[in-house]
């Protein structure tokens, strides 16, 4: 059990990581429903799995809750799915003194935290995630969006939730594809700034995966620790800070808009696969050594994870995927910053990153054989 806090001022708030802390919800959220009604998000998956439990909890400590289903998947964060969503918080009257509640994984995270940030012009909202990738990051931070058209997360806001409830038991019903993709982004953490932790991955990536608790518990507790850090230096990423959280995904969100967002490629499919991207640009331009780039592939791989862009079924040449990387909000004066390594552990913001260049490097990618798996 960890209560961690993280520091911004009036918008401070803390996250709980407490194994079976679902069962004793009603206990945990007391401060929000004393104040009003409590309005439930979730995916149709989720809500399968978990919501009758949390329901008979709530209404056996008398908490008026309300439920609002969304369609499971990627595609469900689009204006059409924030539109339903803000009709339905209407409908139900949400008040300003109301919480709003997200139970999911990142996607619910993304579009519940966007609603609450506009409806009645901001309400409160607390995360209840249900994935790994959303219990070490999606979460925290108070990043909320949309996709739209022209790519990914491209129309949101900054809107910090009050609380973070994170029950590593309930990962219990989550497919192990999807633990795999979260894993991809505790092990960026690692990459960032904590070469030791990346070395703890290694040596526990499979327990982690298996759900040993020790393991996830310690997984969690980490990466929440140095998210809340990082956001706490720098919540609305303008001070090449919070930038290293974006660690792959600049690679990443090309590869999931070229994939269709979430059809074939999950979101941290397509991070681990951005990171090692990351890295092997890096190595090119002599920044770090390619047997970095080697070892953190081959650890994805070994935790049956895509690592190249074959692996993630890309075929789109390095011009096309560069065009995407444009749309990103990173972008600024014509030029994009990169995330680059100069070995794990040490990520920084590049700022003389050329894309024609980067296009040529994705062409080179594109023959490159993923490594045996070594763990
Ligand atoms: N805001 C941020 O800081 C941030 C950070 C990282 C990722 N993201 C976003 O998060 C999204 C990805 O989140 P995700 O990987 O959690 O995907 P997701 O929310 O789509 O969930 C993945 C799948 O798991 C199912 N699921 C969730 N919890 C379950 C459970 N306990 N048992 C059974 N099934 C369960 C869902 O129904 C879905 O099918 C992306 O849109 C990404 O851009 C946001
Ligand atoms: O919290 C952040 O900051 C991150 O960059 C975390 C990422 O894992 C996450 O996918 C985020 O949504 C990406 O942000 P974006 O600004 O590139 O949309
Ligand atoms: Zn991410």
């Amino acid at each position: 059990m960890a209560r961690l806090n993280i520091a911004l001022g009036q918008r401070s708030y803390d996250i709980l990581v407490e194994a079976g802390a679902l069962a004793q919800i009603a206990g945990h959220i007391a401060p929000w429903t004393r104040r009003g009604r409590t309005l439930w998000i979730s995916d149709s998956h989720v809500a399968a799995h978990h919501w009758p439990r949390i329901e008979a909890q709530l209404a056996s400590a008398g908490v008026e809750a309300h439920l609002h289903i969304v369609p499971a998947g990627e595609a469900s964060k689009s204006w059409s799915e924030l539109a339903h969503l803000i009709d339905w918080l209407l409908a139900m009257g949400v008040e300003r003194s109301d919480t709003i509640f997200a139970l999911g994984g990142g996607m619910i995270g993304d579009l519940t935290g966007f609603a609450a940030s506009i409806v009645k012009r901001g309400c409160d909202f607390v995360q209840v995630p249900t994935t790994l990738l959303a219990q070490v990051d999606s979460s925290v931070g108070g990043k909320t969006a949309i996709n739209t058209t022209a790519g990914k997360n491209l129309v949101g806001t900054f809107h910090q939730p009050k609380f973070v409830l994170i029950d590593p038991q309930v990962l219990g019903t989550l497919p192990s594809r999807e633990m795999r993709a979260g894993y991809a982004e505790v092990v960026k953490y690692g990459l960032i700034d904590d070469a030791p932790f990346f070395d703890w991955c290694e040596a526990n990536g499979r327990a982690v995966l298996a759900q040993d608790c020790a393991s996830l518990e310690h997984a969690i507790v980490t990466s929440v620790a140095a998210k809340a850090r990082i956001v706490g230096e720098d919540e609305r990423e303008t001070k090449d800070r919070r930038a290293l959280l974006n660690l792959g995904h600049t690679f990443g969100h090309a590869l999931e808009a070229d994939t269709g967002f979430g059809e074939r490629l999950l979101h941290g499919e397509a991070v681990g696969v951005g990171m090692v991207l990351a890295l092997r640009y890096s190595a090119r331009r002599g920044l770090c050594e390619t047997r970095d780039a080697d070892r953190v592939a081959a650890h994805l791989a070994a935790c049956a994870m895509p690592v190249t862009l074959a692996d993630a079924g890309v075929t789109a040449d390095g011009n096309a995927l560069v065009d995407h990387m444009r749309h990103d909000k990173k972008m600024s004066g014509g030029t994009l910053p990169f995330l680059l390594l100069r070995g794990i552990g040490s990520t920084f913001v590049a700022h003389d990153v050329e894309l024609d260049d980067v296009a040529q490097f994705l062409d080179e990618q594109h023959r490159v054989a993923a490594p045996a798996p070594s763990l």
